[in-house]
């Protein structure tokens, strides 16, 4: 099966001289949920507009859906639901009247099903309420749901989602989250970027990580995660005594609060029992003491060898 995505040194230079995307080769499995992750300015957005057709690549290739990009643009988009940069909306217009607008535009759209599509995309989105509201007195978080319900008024085959949770608050986050696990248990390949690590473990099949436009890696969520070591988290009041005794057995700290200590995982050669025993002997109380499974921050951190901040 072809990838639902793939690029060969897809490169963007903008005509600044500014170099976003260098020599990018992406492959996004067919069915994945598939995140985007990098940090602000790392070229993501950038890329998803070389990818639905928006701006043209300085070198290199994008096939979506098996076909060239932006060559294939027209036939390829009508089986994409995008939501990218914040959706377009008519402020003076209602929630619902947007959707009915946007799906007019649509020479693909059946106008028979457009009231019931337009019903079921604002209830999938959680904006049935909101949806007689003009979209300029919208939140956000609305506005980013209005605009995915958008993406969702047909069956897509791909979702491009562009920092899809942006503006929302936790609440709004996970229910983003769960319709988007819910659209790719119905076969829809998902795209989405985001700089948020912890959403992209939470939801991802895949990722591929972006710095300074340039790939880092890519891959299923579990093995990226997996390259990479656990972190030591010891949890007592006596953080202070603690981190003395850590550091006497060669560990390095990560970070101190007034409750728990993390660190690097301690050399193979000391034994963890060792290790905690040599706490508590020093009279530090310990509540809590194990290895972490690595997180994708992790990951990142020991790939870049930085810390996941703003590129410059
Ligand atoms: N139209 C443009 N003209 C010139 N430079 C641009 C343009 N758009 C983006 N850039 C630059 O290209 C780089 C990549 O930007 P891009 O928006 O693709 O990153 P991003 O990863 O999507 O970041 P964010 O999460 O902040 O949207 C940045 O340095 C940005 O300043």
């Amino acid at each position: 099966m072809a990838p639902a995505i793939e690029t060969r040194e897809l490169t963007k230079r903008y005509r600044g001289g500014q170099l976003a995307v260098d020599r990018l080769s992406l492959t996004v499995p067919e069915g994945a949920v598939f995140g985007f992750l990098g940090p602000n300015g790392s070229g993501k957005t950038t890329t998803i507009r070389m990818l639905m057709g928006l701006i043209t690549p300085t070198a290199g290739t994008a096939q979506v859906l098996g076909r060239p990009m932006p060559r294939a643009t027209r036939t390829v988009l009508p089986h994409v639901g995008a939501l990218i940069e914040g959706p377009a909306l008519y402020g003076f217009l209602n929630g619902r009247d947007n959707l009915l607008r946007y799906d007019s535009a649509d020479p693909t759209a059946d106008p028979r099903t457009r009231k019931m599509r337009v019903a079921q995309a604002l209830d999938r989105v959680g904006l049935t309420a909101a949806a007689a509201k003009k979209s300029k007195a919208y939140s956000l978080g609305m506005k980013q749901r209005l605009g995915l319900a958008a993406a969702l008024l047909q069956p897509r085959r791909l979702l491009v989602l562009d920092e899809p949770t942006n503006g929302l608050d936790p609440q709004g986050m996970r229910e983003i989250r769960t319709l988007v696990r819910e659209l790719a248990s119905d076969g829809t390949t998902v795209f989405l970027s985001s700089h948020l690590l912890d959403e992209i473990e939470q939801v991802c099949t895949h990722a591929a990580v972006m710095a300074q436009g340039r790939l880092i890696t890519q891959g299923p969520v579990a093995d990226l995660a997996a390259t990479t070591r656990g972190r030591l988290t010891v949890t007592t009041p006596d953080t202070a005594d603690a981190a003395r005794v850590l550091k006497e057995h060669g560990v390095t700290l990560t970070e101190t609060t007034d409750t728990h200590l993390k660190a690097e995982p301690p050399p193979p050669e000391t034994d963890l029992a060792d290790l905690n025993k040599a706490l508590v002997t020093a009279g530090v109380r310990v509540r809590g003491f194990g290895v972490e499974r690595a997180s994708l921050e992790d990951a990142f951190v020991a790939l870049t060898g930085e810390g996941f901040d703003v590129a410059g």
